[in-house]
C-alpha cells in the first residue's frame, strides 16, 4: 500500500481508524423523496446519513423504499450512464449479485423493457438475492442461481454484464475485521486466478460491443488492474474511461493500458473499492431469427388471467405466466429473452409473482405487495402505525379493531409491505415466514424517518 500511496500513507492509516459513513439508496420506484441529507455524489438516489441507525427497525427498508449500501459501490452508476444508452432494452447480467446492492440499483437505472439477470451461484446466498430483488419490486428481473461456466450457453445475449467478483477484501478492512485475519498472499493469488476463470468463463455470454463492468472491494493490483490486462490479452477488449470530478476525490489508475477507480478512505467518502468498464472487440451479430420453439414458460390460462389482470397498473403491458398455481407477470416484450434464459438456466424467481389460484379462490402473493407495478386500487388497505408494522413484520398477529373477510394490503407510511386476511374480527399474518424479523422489539421503539429527514 505504501508503493501505491505514496506520501498519502499515513492518511490512509488513520482513515482506517476511523468509523466507515453509513448511506443509502433510494427506491425511485417506490419513492420520490428527497431527504435533506448529503449526497453520495456520483449516485442520484445515494445519501449518507448522519449516524446508523438500527434499520432492522424501519419497516421502510423491508418494503424496498431504500436499500443500505455503501457509497463507493454506487459507482457503478456513472459507468451506466457515461457509456450505455439506458434508453435502449437491454440484456444485463449480474453475475456475482448477493445480496443485492449492484443488481437492486441496476434495476432502477435500467428501461422497463429491459431484461435483467440477477446471478449468485452460492444457493442460500441466491435466496437472499431474490429476497431484496422481489422487495425492490422492478419487475423485470430474474434471479439465477448457476456457476459462472453456465452462462457459456447463453452466447452473446448480453449487453452489460456486472462482475463484481468475490475478492480478498482489503477495502472492508476497517468494516469487517475478519477480513484482516483471512487475509494472505497466497489468497490474494487464490482469488485473482479465480476471478480470472470467472471472468474466462462469463465472457462468451457478452455481446461483441458489450460493456463490462469489474469491480471488487480489494486494492492490490493482481486482483484488479492485473486482471483486467490479463483479459484484455486474451480476448479482444479495451478499457473505457470515464469522466471524473475532482471533488469526488476518486483515484484513477493506468496500469498495462487499463483505465482503473480506485476508492481509498482517506480520499472518497466510503469503503475501499476497485473498479474498470472494458467493452469487448467485435461488431455485434444481427440476432439470428430462429425456428419457432418450444417454450419453457408458460401463459396462464384467459380465466386464470382474467381473475387478476386488474391487480397491476397498465395490465396490457405484461405477459401472465402460470406455473402450478402461482402465476406471474412479466413486461411484455421480454418473453422470449425470458424463455432463453429459463432454457438454459436454474432460474429461482422471475418478474413479480401475482398470485395462487385454486378454482376460484385467489391468494394474492408477497411479490404483488412488493411490486413497483401494483395497482392498489384494486384492495383495499389499512395503514399501520410503527408498533404495529413491526410487529406485522415479525409475523404476529396483530388487531386493526376491523370486521370482514377481505384481504387487505398493510401499509406504513403508504408504502404496501404485504398482506392480511381478514377472518371476522380476526386477522391472518401473510408475511413471508422466512422474512420475519427474528429481533425482539425494544421497549421503545426507534423514530428513525429517513424519507421525512
Ligand atoms: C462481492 S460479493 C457480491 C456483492 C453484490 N454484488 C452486491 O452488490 O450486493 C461476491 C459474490 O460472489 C459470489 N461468489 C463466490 N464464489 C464465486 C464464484 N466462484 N463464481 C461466482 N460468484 C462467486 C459470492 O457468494 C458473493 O455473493
Amino acid at each position: 500500500m505504501q508503493r501505491l500511496l505514496g506520501s498519502g500513507y499515513e492518511s490512509f492509516l488513520e482513515a482506517l481508524q476511523q468509523t466507515p459513513p453509513t448511506s443509502v439508496r433510494l427506491n425511485p420506484g417506490k419513492t420520490a423523496a428527497k431527504p435533506g441529507l448529503p449526497k453520495v455524489p456520483w449516485a442520484e438516489q445515494g445519501y449518507y446519513l448522519r449516524e446508523r441507525p438500527s434499520f432492522t427497525l424501519d419497516p421502510l427498508l423491508h418494503a424496498g423504499t431504500y436499500y443500505v449500501q455503501e457509497a463507493s459501490s454506487m459507482f457503478i452508476e456513472q459507468a451506466l450512464k457515461q457509456v450505455i444508452d439506458l434508453e435502449k432494452p437491454l440484456h444485463v447480467l449480474d453475475l456475482c449479485g448477493a445480496p443485492g446492492g449492484k443488481s437492486t440499483h441496476l434495476a432502477s437505472l435500467i428501461s422497463p423493457d429491459s431484461l435483467q439477470v440477477s446471478n449468485e451461484v452460492i444457493k442460500s446466498r441466491a435466496y437472499v438475492l431474490a429476497e431484496n430483488v422481489a422487495k425492490w419490486g422492478s419487475g423485470n428481473v430474474l434471479v439465477t442461481n448457476n456457476d459462472p461456466r453456465d452462462f457459456g450457453r447463453l452466447k452473446s445475449f448480453f449487453d452489460v454484464m456486472v462482475v463484481d467478483a468475490p475478492c480478498s477484501g482489503e477495502g472492508m478492512f476497517r468494516k469487517d475485521l475478519q477480513a484482516i485475519g483471512e487475509w494472505s498472499e497466497e489468497n490474494v493469488n487464490l482469488c485473482a486466478q479465480r476471478q480470472q476463470r470467472i471472468l474466462t468463463d462469463v465472457w462468451e455470454a457478452l455481446k461483441p460491443g458489450g460493456v463490462l463492468i469489474y469491480s471488487t472491494c480489494t486494492w492490490n493490483e493482481q486482483e484488479n488492474e492485473e486482471n483486467i490486462a490479463w483479459l484484455s490479452e486474451q480476448e479482444q477488449a479495451e478499457t473505457l474511461k470515464l469522466i471524473l470530478r475532482p471533488e469526488w476525490g476518486i483515484t484513477p489508475t493506468h496500469l498495462n493500458g487499463v483505465e482503473g477507480y480506485r476508492f481509498y478512505p482517506h480520499l472518497t467518502q466510503g469503503e475501499g473499492f476497485f473498479m474498470a468498464v472494458v467493452r469487448k472487440g467485435g461488431i455485434p451479430e444481427e440476432e439470428a431469427i430462429g425456428k419457432k420453439k418450444k417454450y419453457k414458460l408458460t401463459l396462464a390460462g384467459k380465466k386464470e388471467q382474467a381473475l387478476v389482470e386488474n391487480w397491476l397498473q397498465n395490465p396490457e403491458q405484461f405477459v401472465w405466466l402460470q406455473h402450478g398455481e402461482v402465476i406471474s407477470a412479466l413486461p411484455a416484450p421480454l418473453f422470449d429473452a425470458a424463455d432463453k434464459v429459463f432454457q438454459n438456466l436454474y432460474v429461482l424467481f422471475a418478474g413479480a409473482e401475482i398470485a395462487e389460484v385454486n378454482g376460484k379462490k385467489l391468494k394474492p402473493l408477497q411479490g404483488l405487495a412488493l411490486s413497483q407495478h401494483l395497482n392498489k386500487a384494486a384492495f383495499e388497505t389499512a395503514d399501520l402505525n410503527l408498533e404495529q408494522a413491526l410487529r406485522y413484520l415479525r409475523k404476529e398477529d396483530i388487531s386493526l379493531g376491523t370486521n370482514g373477510s377481505n384481504w387487505l394490503l398493510l401499509q406504513y407510511k403508504n408504502i404496501p409491505l404485504g398482506w392480511a386476511k381478514q377472518v371476522g374480527n380476526r386477522m391472518n399474518n401473510y408475511y413471508p415466514k422466512e422474512w420475519r424479523i427474528r429481533m425482539e422489539l425494544p421497549q421503545e421503539l426507534p423514530s428513525f424517518t429517513l424519507l421525512t429527514a
